[in-house]
């Protein structure tokens, strides 16, 4: 079942952390880069992506990775920003790898993460930082990595630095230590331990299939990005409404979202397109997709279909994200779809 992945996968992903929280708090100014659709890039995206794209093609030097970043930017050395980041970026992912990378080694590492991805054979994708805006924020990020056989998802782990053990992760709300990995592997369920630790216990949502009544929502959660550019909150909030979802949405950044729903602390996640042409990238919702699904969830965009990961570098399938409980998910589709589309 994986078990070579899976332990090489955690460990990609716990040494992530270790770089992140270096970072974490600590960014300069000139740690940050936007890219062209104006998002943020840190040197901690840049760090992350060279170490776990060097982890995994030590242990599988075949191996293919469709990841977020590139080092087309970093190439320039005539730039001192670019210097600047380049010796940050080394610095950063020596100090958690096992054998020291020269800069243009790591570099190389990072554009191993251009594969293009489909529907044919194996391939990993890898977010070296999901929600980047909460990473500089100081609120909720994700190291997410998948394992994608033909096109379908096969094993998941995040690597949530700054998420409670409980808790739903917002910032008012949060018990234990933070640091936590969630791991799933297809047919196995999901799981989540302590980042510095190895005994993991096995997470399921929250509303059982044995709950007399799954059509009563008064006390569901529903959980939506923090960023409003990112999901559309005044529809959503029509849709909690329909539902008679009494309690406040739960607003983090990341794929930490799926972990908290995974975990049962938030029983519905949404992701409403705020933007006709925006498509979602595979790495936003691969690792977090098969979590929610092991615990019992069913994803789908907002349109009902299934994510199709292999179409590519974008879900250029689907547009939305819809996730719940499997015998609550249709409920919930069906009141989307009336203020959608209402
Ligand atoms: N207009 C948009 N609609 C939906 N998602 C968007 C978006 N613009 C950027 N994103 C994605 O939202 C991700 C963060 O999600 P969330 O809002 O759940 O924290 C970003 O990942 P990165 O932070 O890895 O770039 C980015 O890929
Ligand atoms: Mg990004
Ligand atoms: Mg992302
Ligand atoms: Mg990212």
């Amino acid at each position: 079942m994986l078990a070579k992945e899976r332990a090489v996968a955690l460990e990609a992903v716990q040494k992530a952390m270790r770089v992140c929280r270096q970072v974490y708090c600590h960014l300069r100014a000139d740690d940050t880069e936007y890219k062209s659709d104006a998002s943020p890039v840190t040197v901690a995206d840049y760090a992350v992506q060279a170490v776990v794209n060097t982890v995994l093609a030590e242990a599988f030097p075949d191996v293919r990775i469709v990841g977020e970043e590139d080092a087309r930017g970093l190439r320039d050395t005539q730039q001192p920003q670019v210097a600047h980041l380049r010796e940050r970026i080394t610095t950063l992912a020596n100090s958690v790898l096992e054998s020291t990378q020269t800069t243009e080694q790591l570099l190389a590492a990072i554009d191993r993460g251009r594969y293009e991805g489909g529907a044919r054979g194996q391939h990993w994708t890898l977010d070296p930082i999901d929600g980047t805006k909460g990473f500089v924020r100081g609120g909720q990020y994700a190291v997410c990595l998948a394992l994608i056989e033909d096109g379908q998802v096969q094993l998941g782990v995040l690597g949530c630095p700054n998420l409670p053990s409980m808790g739903s992760g917002s910032p008012e709300d949060g018990m234990g230590e933070r640091g936590v990995l969630f791991v799933a592997v297809r047919g196995h369920g999901a799981y989540q331990r302590a980042w510095k630790s190895t005994s993991e216990h096995p997470i399921k949502l929250a509303a059982s299939s044995h709950t007399s009544d799954m059509a009563d929502f008064t006390d569901a959660r529903l959980c939506e990005s923090w960023e409003a550019a990112h999901s559309d909150h005044g529809t959503a909030a029509r849709i909690r409404a329909s539902l008679g979802i009494k309690a406040r949405p739960v607003r983090l950044d990341s794929q930490c979202k799926y972990g908290v729903v995974a975990r049962g602390e938030a029983d519905i996640y949404l992701r409403l397109p705020t933007r006709a042409d925006y498509v979602e990238k595979i790495w936003d919702h691969a690792a977090g997709s098969l979590l929610v699904e092991e615990a019992g969830a069913r994803i789908t965009d907002a349109d009902g279909r299934p994510l199709q990961f292999g179409h590519g570098r974008y879900l250029s399938m689907n547009r939305g994200i819809v996730v719940a409980h499997r015998d609550r998910h249709a409920a919930v589709l069906e009141a989307v779809q009336a203020q959608m589309h209402g």
